[in-house]
């Protein structure tokens, strides 16, 4: 019997986890998990995916988040009250500077918030940071594995289409509020735009847990629009080692 609201979770089954891993997409969860010593399957609900998996001695919750902030409210909030602490979010997200390539990995020092729940937990002046040892974690997990990652500020916005400036196909719109924000964001040196950190960041602060952020740039919105399945792939599995590697620095510290 689930002992929160909506993930069909209880502090059993959670084994003493402190640290999660937040991806967006509910099938990344099993992939995440089974690169873990005994990954389980705990439950699926709606959005919300959960797998328990071990980095040496230390449980760790794997649990999808679905796409925007409302939806990562829910999972940090029931998560953390069945004791997890940390959470890391992997993600896939597009890169809005030219230099930035499709494959290479981006970790989050802080977002703009773009989004509408993290307003919820905190005024908008007050900052979407991650914490220091999450980022820290991400960072030399990364160096470790070969990977040198862009680190900075990321875009955190509610729709993926008017939002992150997609003037879509259908309607051709995007509401005037919106209308040269992605150059605006690129002058401000903004690396990348994605939905979550907004939320999670903010939330994580306010709240007194830790949180950190990494993701994996698969398309270039200076380049294209639509991503490549094989570069997804790939991309994947790049960071998501990297977000194993962090969870198993934070988890022995
Ligand atoms: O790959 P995930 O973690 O879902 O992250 C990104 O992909 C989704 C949009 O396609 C949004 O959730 C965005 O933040
Ligand atoms: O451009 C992109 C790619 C992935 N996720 C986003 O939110 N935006």
């Amino acid at each position: 019997m689930s002992e929160v609201f909506h993930l069909g979770l209880t502090k059993a089954m959670l084994k003493g986890a402190k640290i999660a891993v937040v991806p967006g997409d509910p099938a990344r969860s099993e992939r995440i998990a089974r690169r873990m010593d005994k990954p389980e399957f705990l439950a699926s609900t709606r959005e919300f995916t959960s797998w328990l998996g071990y980095l040496g001695n230390e449980p760790v919750v794997v649990c999808s988040t679905g796409i925007g902030g409302p939806s990562v409210s829910i999972c940090v909030e029931e998560l953390a009250q069945l004791g997890v602490r940390t959470f890391l979010r992997v993600g896939t997200t597009g890169a809005i500077q030219p230099y930035i390539n499709v494959g290479d990995v981006l970790v989050t020092t802080g977002a703009v918030r773009l989004d509408g729940a993290s307003r919820h937990f905190a005024p908008l002046e007050y900052p979407a940071v991650a914490d220091f040892a999450c980022t820290n974690a991400l960072y030399n997990a990364a160096v470790a594995q070969g990977v040198t990652p862009y680190v900075g500020i990321t875009a955190s916005s509610d729709t993926f289409y008017p939002g992150q400036e997609r003037y879509d196909t259908f309607s051709g719109k995007v509401y005037p509020a919106f209308q040269g924000t992605l150059k605006q964001w690129q002058d401000l040196n903004v690396m990348n735009y994605e939905m979550e950190s907004a939320t999670l960041l903010t939330m994580c602060a306010a709240l007194g847990l830790k949180a950190g952020m990494v993701a994996g740039v698969i398309v270039n919105r200076t380049q294209q629009e639509i991503p490549n399945e094989t570069t997804i792939k790939s991309t994947e599995e790049k960071v998501v080692s990297v977000v194993i590697e962090a969870a198993r620095r934070l988890a022995s510290a």
